[in-house]
């Protein structure tokens, strides 16, 4: 309880009726001042519906009861006028903002009882009266665009955002909403988003293809605020954990499909292997610069020749004194793609095994800077793939087994922040958490998904040049 609350029950505790009388008048006044501060701060934020509340007062002030009923009946027919005429600005203006209204009153109604019950109090350590517990208070509501509320909180002294994260879930129940997340403001306060419909329920069409080549952000899906999910794929390598069927194809299939256009101009290579015997990859063959599917020991020399390559790249670097490679025709970077890394080495003899394990871990330690970015796809990122899992700068937590895989992907904390990749439902393919580039803050997102006609589609873009087949001769 607050220290007013305390001394508001302290008088009412009093023994003293007159004091008890003041407090009532003063509470009563104090009452009165708060709700017309509450009704100008509505006008002020939400004119559209402050001025038929102002018609209608003014109706009845002048009017009387008659003025009152006409001015309903004629806004009722305006209201229902704009719907028929413009139903989605009638819905954005009126019906979304109405329904927020209510919304962000029931948050502020309900927030302080929600914030004791979940505990969100900081306890003032010294005992005595006076020394309440204060809680997280709610500063101010937003809608979003994506289908859910955020909720600006304070935090008292001795709370940090990571209280409030621990929480989240009881709070997204107390409220009914799908899911919270918080996101980082400024010190000591926080974002706390309730989500009330998923926006990425639905499946995803391709996206459209652009000319201009971004390998920093290629639009892959998108984020549940609507906005383009992009992937960097300049200067890093990225992983994509998934259990089977999480939809990490779909990932790797709408990044190829964004790559294409750069791979046609020369900018681009895709050395693919696909250890589940070419099964994923395989149709998009045209695609591919190097495409391997068959042994272990077969895969392993399309690594160790990135591996030569890189090792040039590097010389040439060193001697022009630059710091890293810069993309261009006659030079493209390259994207080794690994789809089910575990199964690369699963089968392979163990001199194999080691060559792999020292080439991949050449490509990982020194590969960016040569303009060699690793797309690798797992399905448990804590079996087989250990000594490599923190070499990937980005990484993809799609659908995942448990918390202690959400972790392993994206880092302790991840699911305190919303992450939970472990509660992704099967329904929903394709979905994935990432984090925000260079912070600690979380997005959820859902790849395109490229079907079979559309990956054909992408394959007849790429003529196979005669260059190609002849290399595809020789090996
Ligand atoms: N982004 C998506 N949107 C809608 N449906 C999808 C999406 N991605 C995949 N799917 C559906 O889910 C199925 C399984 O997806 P996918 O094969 O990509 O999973 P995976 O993670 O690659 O599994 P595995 O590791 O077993 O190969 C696909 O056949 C497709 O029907």
């Amino acid at each position: 309880m607050s220290t007013r609350g305390q001394a508001r029950s302290a008088l009412f505790d009093s023994d003293d009726l007159l004091a008890v009388a003041l407090e009532a008048v003063v509470l009563g006044v104090l009452g009165v001042f708060r709700a017309l501060w509450a009704a100008l701060v509505m006008a002020v934020r939400f004119p559209a519906a402050a001025v038929p509340l102002l018609l209608v007062v003014a109706a009845g002030v002048l009017l009387g009861s008659k003025g009152v009923a006409l001015v309903l009946v004629m806004l009722a027919a305006l209201l229902g006028a704009w719907r028929l005429k413009a139903p989605s600005s009638f819905s954005r203006h009126v019906s979304d903002r109405s329904a927020f209204m209510v919304r962000n009153a029931i948050y502020r109604l309900r927030w302080t009882g929600v914030a004791r019950r979940t505990d969100l109090v900081a306890h003032d350590g010294r005992l005595g009266r006076g020394r309440d517990p204060e809680l997280v208070a709610l500063l101010r509501v937003r809608p979003t665009t994506a289908g859910s509320d955020r909720l600006l909180l304070r935090l008292p002294t001795g709370l940090t955002p990571d209280d409030v994260a621990g929480k989240a879930d009881a709070i997204a129940h107390a409220f009914r909403s799908e899911a919270a997340r918080i996101h980082p403001d400024r010190p000591g306060r926080v974002w706390l988003e309730l989500r009330r419909a998923d926006q990425l329920a639905a499946p995803i069409l391709p996206l459209p293809q652009s000319d201009k080549l971004d390998l920093a952000a290629l639009p892959v899906g998108h984020a549940e605020d609507g906005s383009t999910w992009h992937l960097r794929l300049a200067g890093t390598h990225l992983l994509i954990a998934g259990a089977t069927g999480a939809g990490k194809s779909s990932v790797l299939w709408s990044m190829l499909r964004a790559l294409t256009r750069g791979i046609r101009q020369g900018l681009v290579e895709v050395w693919a292997v696909d250890p589940k015997g070419g099964m994923e990859l395989r149709p998009g063959r045209a695609l591919f610069a190097r495409f391997e599917d068959s042994t272990p020991e077969d895969m392993c020399v399309v690594l160790e020749d990135l591996v030569v390559l890189k090792d040039s790249r590097a010389k040439q670097l060193a001697e022009s004194g630059q710091r890293s490679h810069v993309a261009g025709a006659g030079s493209p970077h390259i994207i080794a793609l690994l789809d089910e890394l575990a199964t690369l080495t699963a089968f392979a003899d163990r001199a194999v095994t080691r060559r792999i394990d020292t080439a991949l871990g050449l490509l990982l330690t020194q590969g960016r800077a040569c303009g060699i970015t690793v797309v690798a796809a797992v399905q448990d990122p804590g079996k087989d793939i250990v000594g490599w899992r923190d070499l990937f700068p980005t990484r993809v937590a799609m659908r995942l087994d448990n918390p202690l895989q959400v972790a392993m992907v994206l880092g302790d904390g991840a699911r305190e922040m919303g992450a939970k990749a472990d509660e992704i439902s099967e329904l929903t393919p394709g979905v994935a958490f990432v984090r925000v580039e260079g912070t600690r803050q979380i997005k959820r997102v859902r790849a395109a998904y490229v079907n079979d006609n559309a990956i054909a589609e992408l394959a007849a873009q790429i003529s196979v040049s005669d260059e190609q087949n002849q290399r595809e001769e020789v090996q």
